[in-house]
């Protein structure tokens, strides 16, 4: 009796609940609710993989902002994709609008590195980094490994998944290439995790994790997932166990790692362990040191995988796009057989043939329009404030710049900013139109602007070049191609793909 009774019970929960949900759902699609307790987690629940471009639709009806107040409470929360409001606050008024406490709770993973600081501390720390990412010997390391990786690892996997006539996950491939290009600047070491024998890299995988328990700390309000974390349950006890794996990956990186003066071993960890004055050291370098090298992997490594792959995704939707890159191809770099002599070697290209290339760069940027890596950022006022939009902001308010939303308004891109035209950002002279850095938001905007969007052009363009001119590539679409809710816009199931030689 008292089982039947125990069924009853919770048949009528569950379709209290659902009735709860289809009500929810149907009562406003243009409404970004969010409830006392559960924060935006019903918004994002509802429409799991279709909440950004939910988010996107809402942003355009409202002008570009949102601000949601919390229920009886002085804390807010405002949503905007208006390149007004992101120019006043991360440009002219750069300092009243730093990361914050909030920010470095949520990422804490990242501890006191550039990435997680702020005012005098971010200075000395983006002077260091800067240091680093323009020094000659740096690009003279990225000139020689990127084509190392693109020949003895990209190039072996791709022959064999041609061979073998396997399906292959394209976005897994990437990251293997720049995670590899990661590890190299950052230690020096070649991790090989791109070769045929695709090894487990758990140190991906715990930043893979990160990034999501990470979002979903924006999304719920701060006791629950803190809940979680003290209770080690969900999003958050994977958070924990991939801090474990990226704190045994580091120590392992630095056991490896002789403190060497020579010409090869331009790399972050030798400096730091050097004491080298790019780095500026200080008292705390262990744990600046630490906290820099997994952020600098993390920067180098995801942003430019996502990007590469919703690059891959679009060209492979616009035929016409991969004709004309490889007609862009074959008027500007050497003939095939400049290859070592050998022409039906599959090739890569060197730096100074991927620099002429225009309409590649165009369709890079156009990826990271409609598809940027780093689809929202954080910012915490330190004092009351009136927008450009018209909305205020004090202390007590969450900023989020939604960079996603921002590449399809059509105020800010045109009524055709959902099409992928490589040719908007072609000016008359045939030369890269240049935009704002507050409208095309991918690699954020000046003073913080990162570091390495030249760096990351190279690496892009080398690994997309290669593949479009040696191989053709069909796009699986099963399972479904969507972004994952994480801080990047990775994919969540990869990228399934077919690979066959490019006949000449
Ligand atoms: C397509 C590739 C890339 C994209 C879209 C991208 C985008 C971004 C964005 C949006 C930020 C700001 C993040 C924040 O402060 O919240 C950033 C910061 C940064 N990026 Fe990149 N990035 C890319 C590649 C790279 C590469 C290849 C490197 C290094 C080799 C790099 C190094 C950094 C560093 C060090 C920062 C921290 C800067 C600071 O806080 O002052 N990035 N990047």
């Amino acid at each position: 009796m008292i089982l039947l009774l125990a069924c009853l019970l919770c048949m009528f929960l569950a379709i209290t609940f659902i009735l709860f949900l289809r009500f929810y759902r149907n009562s406003n699609k243009l409404a970004l609710r969010h409830l006392p307790i559960f924060g935006l987690l019903p918004e994002v629940l509802l429409d799991l993989h279709l909440f950004h471009d939910k988010l996107s639709k809402i942003l355009r009806t409202r002008k570009g902002t949102i601000l949601i107040n919390y229920w009886l409470s002085p804390n807010s929360i405002l949503l905007t994709s208006d390149p007004a409001n992101v120019h006043y606050m991360l440009t002219t008024n750069f300092s009243r609008y730093p990361k914050g406490s909030e920010w470095r709770k949520r990422f804490d993973v990242f501890g006191h590195g550039l990435f997680n600081s702020d005012f005098e501390e971010w200075t000395l720390q983006r002077k260091a980094a800067r240091g680093f990412l323009t020094h000659a010997k740096f690009h003279q390391l990225t000139a020689k490994s990127v084509p190392e990786i693109i020949e003895e690892g990209l190039i072996p996997v791709l022959e064999h998944a041609c061979k073998k006539d396997l399906a292959v996950d394209l976005q897994d491939l990437i990251k293997r290439y720049t995670f590899d290009y990661a590890t190299i600047i950052a230690s020096g070491c070649n991790s090989k995790s791109l070769s045929v024998e695709l090894p487990e890299i758990p140190f991906s995988k715990a930043l893979d994790d990160a990034g999501e328990a990470i979002f979903f700390r924006h999304i719920v309000p701060e006791t629950l997932w803190k809940l979680q974390r003290w209770l080690r349950i969900g999003k958050e006890r994977k958070y924990r166990d991939g801090w474990r794996v990226i704190d045994e990956f580091y120590q392992n990186l630095v056991t490896k790692q002789e403190p060497r003066k020579d010409e090869e071993s331009f790399n972050v960890l030798n400096l730091y362990l050097n004491r080298n004055e790019i780095l500026q050291p200080r008292d705390n370098d262990e744990e600046v040191m630490r906290d820099n090298i997994i952020s600098l992997i993390f920067a180098a490594e995801d942003t430019t995988s996502t990007a590469i792959s919703w690059f891959f995704w679009l060209v492979s939707k616009n035929p016409e796009a991969i004709s004309k890159i490889r007609e862009e191809l074959r008027l500007n770099t050497a003939p095939k057989d400049a290859n070592k002599g050998d022409k039906d070697r599959p090739r890569s290209f060197d730096f100074d043939e991927l620099s002429n290339l225009v309409y590649l760069h165009a369709a890079l940027c156009e990826s990271l329009r409609l598809f940027p890596s780093i689809p929202y950022e954080t910012r915490t006022p330190t004092q009351q404030d009136k927008l450009p939009s018209g909305h205020r902001v004090n202390e007590k308010t969450i900023v989020i710049i939604c960079s996603y939303a921002m590449g399809r308004m059509p105020s800010v891109w045109g009524e055709d900013c959902h099409e992928f035209k490589p040719e908007r950002w072609i000016t008359d002279e045939g030369k890269i139109k240049h935009e704002p850095s507050h409208k095309f938001f991918a690699f954020n905007t000046r003073p913080r602007m990162c570091p390495g969007k030249e760096i990351a052009f190279v690496v892009m363009k080398a690994i997309a070049a290669a593949i479009i001119y040696n191989y053709d590539i069909q796009v699986l679409e099963n399972p479904p191609v969507i972004p994952s809710l994480s801080i990047s816009l990775r994919m969540k199931h990869g990228l399934m793909v077919r690979v066959k030689r490019k006949s000449s």
